[in-house]
């Protein structure tokens, strides 16, 4: 089943409440809506531009890319605080589309994407970061994975450093006893940024569902 999260109005509210885009991510939002791709629109994009301006990030982490949406409101972050970007996409053809999309936005150098699955390529990173954000936990094909990219995020942060993910409520299955094994392995990501050692937690519930966690110093 699938609920909502917040009131529909007031998600149209907050939408409509934020300044017009420009070209690029505006063409963006409308090939999504044509073809179906994943973005998290202009409030959560202003959330991850804020979070990472206001916590002056210098290294950033997308996992996830997909048309380079985010990523584009998180470099508009790092533009003004002189970090950089790395991002993952397992998908050859979104990785082009990111590619030129960011190009397009003037953006190019401040990025790196690695063309690969996650569980092979988080390990292969030799390098910390101070913001990371997951995107990927709608993918997950088993109960496992949503925790397995909890840790290896967890050691690729630095002291202090944020990790943040998406859909963690997914679209209100969370709240289901008897969930499929992609929503068991999000409720089991939940509780591990809950109760992890090295982190402290909040979910937010913007959209589908973010979480905040922050590893300790
Ligand atoms: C929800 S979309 C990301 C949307 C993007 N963060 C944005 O808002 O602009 C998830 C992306 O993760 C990619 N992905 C899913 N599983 C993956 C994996 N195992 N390794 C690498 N990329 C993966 C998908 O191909 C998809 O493009």
């Amino acid at each position: 089943m699938r609920y909502d999260i917040t009131n529909i109005a007031i998600e149209d509210y907050l939408h409509d409440l934020m300044p017009p885009r420009d070209e690029v991510l505006a063409n963006l939002e409308a090939r999504a809506r044509q073809q179906g791709l994943s973005l998290v629109g202009p409030v959560q994009g202003q959330f991850l531009y804020l979070q990472a301006l206001m916590m002056n990030a210098r290294h950033a982490l997308e996992v996830g890319i997909t048309t380079g949406y985010a990523a584009i409101y998180i470099m508009k972050a790092l533009r003004q605080t002189g970090g950089k970007m790395t991002a993952i996409e397992r998908n050859p053809e979104r990785v082009k589309l990111a590619s030129e999309v960011i190009e397009a936005a003037g953006m190019r150098d401040l990025i790196t994407i690695h063309l690969g699955e996650w569980r092979e390529l988080l390990p292969s990173l030799r390098q910390e970061f101070d913001l990371i954000f997951l995107d990927i936990l709608r993918n997950s094909s088993n109960d496992e994975q949503a925790l397995q990219a909890l840790e290896l995020c967890v050691s690729l942060l630095s002291p202090g450093g944020v990790l943040i993910a998406d859909n963690v409520l997914c679209s209100a299955q969370v709240l289901e006893e008897d969930a499929s094994p992609l929503v068991r392995g999000i409720q089991r990501f939940n509780r591990a940024i809950m109760e992890h050692p090295l982190l402290e937690s909040v979910i937010i519930p913007l959209r589908d569902g973010v979480s905040i966690s922050r590893k300790r110093k």
